[in-house]
C-alpha cells in the first residue's frame, strides 16, 4: 500500500517546546474508516498529537497529509473545512440553546449558493438534524435546554454537533471520561456506527472501552510509538507492559 491510500499519513512529526521533543519523528497511518485508539501514560505525546492534526499546535518538523493534501501549513479553520473534526474533553455546547438549535447552528454555512432557496436550506439542515440526533441517541430529546442533559448525553451532543459538518476523520480525546458504565457502552456503539463512513481516531486511558472500539491500537510513550497493532497483540507487548498496562 502506498501512503498515498491511507486517509491520514503523518511522516517524521517532530514538535519541540523549549527543546523537549514532546512529539518525535512519528510516523502514524490511518486508514478510511478505520477507528484507532492511541493509549499510553501520562505525558507520553498523546493530546499533542491530535493538537498538530488540528492545527492548534504547529510542528516543528515533519508532514501530516490528510487526503494527500499537507495540513502543516494550514490555519485551524482550513483544517475542518478539509474535513477533520476534533472533539476536546470538555464539552463546548451551548447550555442555553436546546439540543436541536445545538445542532443546528452546527450545520456549516456557507455551502450552499447564496441566493438558494431559504427553505430548501432549512428543509436540509432539519433533516440532517434528525439524521444526527438518532445517531447520537438525542431524536426524542430535541426540545430540551442541553444544560438538562446527563454529562454523557452533553458529551454525545457535542459529537453530533462535530457530525453537523460531515467530517472525514473525527478526533476525539477521552470521550468516556466521567460517563457511567452504561453511557460507556452506549458511546462504544455510537463510535461503532459513526466509523462506518469516517475515520476516527480516540485517545483513551479506560481499556475496557479500548476493546469494544480499537480496530488497532497505537501505544505512544515519550513522543513516539512504542507499539502498534491489535488490541491483543498490544496488551501482549512486554514493554507495553512495563511502562503501561503494568501501573
Ligand atoms: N504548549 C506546550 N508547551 C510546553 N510543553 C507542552 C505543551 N503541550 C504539551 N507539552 C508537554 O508535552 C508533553 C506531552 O503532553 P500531552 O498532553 O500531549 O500528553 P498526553 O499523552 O496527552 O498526556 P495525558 O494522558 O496526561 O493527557 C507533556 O510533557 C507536556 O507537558
Amino acid at each position: 500500500m502506498s501512503n498515498t491510500d491511507f486517509i491520514l499519513a503523518i511522516e517524521d512529526l517532530t514538535v519541540s517546546f523549549d527543546g523537549f521533543k514532546a512529539v518525535d519523528k512519528l510516523n502514524l497511518y490511518v486508514d478510511k474508516n478505520e477507528l484507532r485508539v492511541v493509549i499510553g501514560p501520562n505525558g507520553a505525546g498523546k493530546t499533542t498529537v491530535l493538537d498538530l492534526i488540528c492545527g492548534k499546535t504547529k510542528s516543528t518538523s515533519g508532514s501530516i497529509k490528510f487526503k494527500n493534501k499537507e495540513l502543516t501549513k494550514l490555519a485551524e479553520h482550513e483544517i475542518v473545512r478539509a474535513g477533520v473534526g476534533r472533539k476536546f474533553q470538555t464539552p463546548s455546547i451551548y447550555e442555553n440553546l436546546t439540543v436541536y438549535q445545538n445542532l443546528e447552528v452546527s450545520y456549516p454555512r456557507g455551502r450552499s449558493v447564496w441566493g438558494s432557496l431559504l427553505f430548501k436550506r432549512s428543509d436540509d439542515v432539519m433533516t440532517r438534524v434528525y439524521k444526527v440526533a438518532e445517531e447520537i441517541l438525542l431524536k426524542d430529546l430535541l426540545d430540551m435546554e442541553a444544560a438538562l442533559l446527563s454529562h454523557g448525553q452533553k458529551q454525545w451532543l457535542e459529537i453530533g454537533m462535530l457530525l453537523m459538518q460531515e467530517p472525514e476523520l473525527l478526533m476525539l480525546d477521552e470521550p468516556v471520561a466521567g460517563m457511567s458504565a452504561k453511557e460507556r457502552d452506549q458511546t462504544a456503539d455510537l463510535l461503532n456506527r459513526i466509523c462506518q463512513n469516517r475515520s476516527v481516531i480516540v485517545i483513551e486511558h479506560d481499556m475496557e472501552f479500548v476493546k469494544k472500539i480499537a480496530h488497532k491500537v497505537t501505544v505512544l510513550h515519550q513522543g513516539k510509538i512504542l507499539a502498534e497493532g491489535s488490541m491483543d497483540k498490544v496488551q501482549a507487548d512486554e514493554k507495553v507492559i512495563e511502562v503501561y498496562l503494568g501501573h
